[in-house]
């Protein structure tokens, strides 16, 4: 068993983890009543809120997904560890399943056999919702010698091409044609995928993913330069080795691949997730509060850290795992410090963190400029956060934070997410606001976030989830 996160720290008890999959079996109907017609439920915070105590910090949505899609190149079962109970993770694991691979899911631990599988073609509304469906072209034409997939769904930031995978995928060897909003690719000799030679012009992490599990089973050796160097990246190397894949460089611009003719399932445990993480320490700093975390890999999150310790904050970490970040008056005076970012991949600050830094931004001192390097879109927050009494000024994909002395005051109103990490500010602004703040739509917050107002409430908050039914006519 390789075992590449083993941690036995146990903190506050966690919350129970029903996993309901969508793969259980169907549960008998009992009754036929009508239904009411049920409605995106609402988060419901009393703010201005004050936390404390410690949290549990999920594993990683988005090292989850990848390596879902990686137990497709292995043959046998594979065991997942701590895999987080999301939607995004229940879409993936239906996406499996529909290829034709049997999947357990039980508390956190998912087992995945692929030798099943018996359909390349993927023709469901899961591959529209999500990001991660798109990666399992790779393993399927790479181990099936055929694929024909859905472009794919997941937040709408921006412009999110595939160009990168389909030109990577056919330096491999692949027949690869787009049409009707469908992939399709084939392994050009009609048997395999060769090694082959490719430079990404993005280091895209999507693309950097499918390319080294798809040459992981090429025959020959691969060599992707300009790869994204993202620790999800890394989680999947270690995966792929685990399971008999000979990959050199994960979490340095290049990968060697020495591909092999077969992979074998092995058992791991999904590291922390950092943006998980990221955001609780942001909730902490927009709280003025005083939490602790674990597990956690502090080098992960290294740029925010210096970030929060910039604006005034105190960050200890406490063993390897676990980090406290205080932001008490009595430690940071009346106010934190307004600072600057710009999104870059990793190591720089991550996109997926920049939503909620900039709530936290308009509550500090001065004012701060955010820019949004890595997706076109990232701004629809904005608009919510001055509905919460924030005032951003924003100019394509940069943003003039005005701070708490420069007219943000945040308070509570009827608010609305429009994907996953704009919506998670929401959450946060939430937290400051002086009055009631209602979060429409937070299915957007579900797709990434595992229990976030059983945890929120664990820590001190009044947060309530509401599920509207709609009036029938
Ligand atoms: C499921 C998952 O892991 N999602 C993460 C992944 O998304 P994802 O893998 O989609 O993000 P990418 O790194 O691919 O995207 C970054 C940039 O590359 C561009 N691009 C990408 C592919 C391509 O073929 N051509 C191209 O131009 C995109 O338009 C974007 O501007 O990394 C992002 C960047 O850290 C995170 O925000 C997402 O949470
Ligand atoms: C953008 C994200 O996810 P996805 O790539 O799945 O849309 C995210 O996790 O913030």
């Amino acid at each position: 068993m390789a075992v590449f996160f083993n941690i036995t720290i146990s903190p506050t008890p966690k919350p129970p983890k029903p996993f309901t999959s969508s793969l259980s079996p169907p549960q008998t109907q009992i009754s036929k009543a009508p239904q009411k017609p049920q409605q995106n439920p609402i988060f419901k915070i009393k703010g201005p809120s004050t936390l404390s105590g410690h949290i549990s910090i999920s594993g990683s949505k988005n090292s989850s997904l990848a390596l879902l899609a990686a137990t497709l190149c292995c043959s046998g079962s594979s065991l997942l560890h701590n895999v987080p109970n999301v939607s995004d993770i229940k879409a993936m694991a239906s996406i499996l399943t529909y290829l034709g691979a049997k999947v357990e899911a039980f508390d956190g631990n998912m087992i995945v056999n692929s030798d099943g599988v018996g359909n390349v073609e993927v023709d469901m509304e899961e591959m529209k919702k999500i990001r991660g469906g798109f990666f399992v072209i790779g393993p399927l034409v790479a181990r099936f010698g055929e694929a024909v997939v859905d472009l794919p769904g997941g937040c709408e930031i921006g412009n999110r091409p595939v160009d990168l995978y389909l030109r990577g995928l056919s330096a491999l060897g692949a027949v690869v044609e787009l049409r009707d909003g469908k992939v399709r690719a084939h392994a050009a000799n009609g048997k395999g995928l060769a090694g082959g030679r490719f430079r990404l012009d993005y280091p895209s992490v999507g693309a950097t993913e499918t390319l080294m599990m798809a040459a992981s089973l090429a025959d020959g050796i691969t060599v992707l330069s300009n790869v994204a160097k993202e620790p999800e990246v890394v989680d999947l190397a270690r995966f792929l080795i685990d399971s008999g894949a000979s990959i050199e460089g994960a979490g340095s611009d290049n990968l060697v691949i020495r591909g092999k003719s077969q992979l074998h399932g092995s058992e791991c445990v999904i590291t922390p997730d950092r943006i998980e993480a990221g955001t609780f320490m942001l909730a902490a700093a927009i709280t003025h509060s005083c939490i602790s975390m674990s597990p956690i890999i502090p080098s992960r999150l290294s740029c925010l850290i210096d970030k929060l310790s910039e604006a005034g904050c105190k960050i200890s970490q406490f063993n390897q795992h676990t980090l406290e970040v205080s932001a008490v008056p009595t430690y940071i005076g009346d106010n934190l410090k307004g600072f600057d970012i710009r999104t870059s991949p990793f190591p720089g600050f991550p996109t997926d963190l920049q939503p909620q830094a900039m709530a936290l931004l308009t509550t500090c001192t001065g004012s701060s400029l955010v820019v949004e390097s890595v997706f076109d879109k990232r701004m629809s927050h904005v608009r919510e956060l001055q509905k919460l009494g924030a005032r951003i000024r924003v100019c394509g994909s940069t943003a003039l934070v005005f701070g708490k002395d420069e007219g943000s005051s945040l308070h509570g109103s009827r608010v609305f997410a429009s994907d996953l990490r704009g919506g998670v500010s929401l959450v946060l602004a939430g937290l400051a606001a002086e009055g009631t703040t209602e979060i429409n739509n937070i299915a957007h917050i579900d797709r990434g976030y595992e229990n976030i107002d059983r945890k929120l409430q664990h820590l001190g908050v009044d947060i309530q989830r509401l599920t509207p039914v709609a009036c029938p006519l």
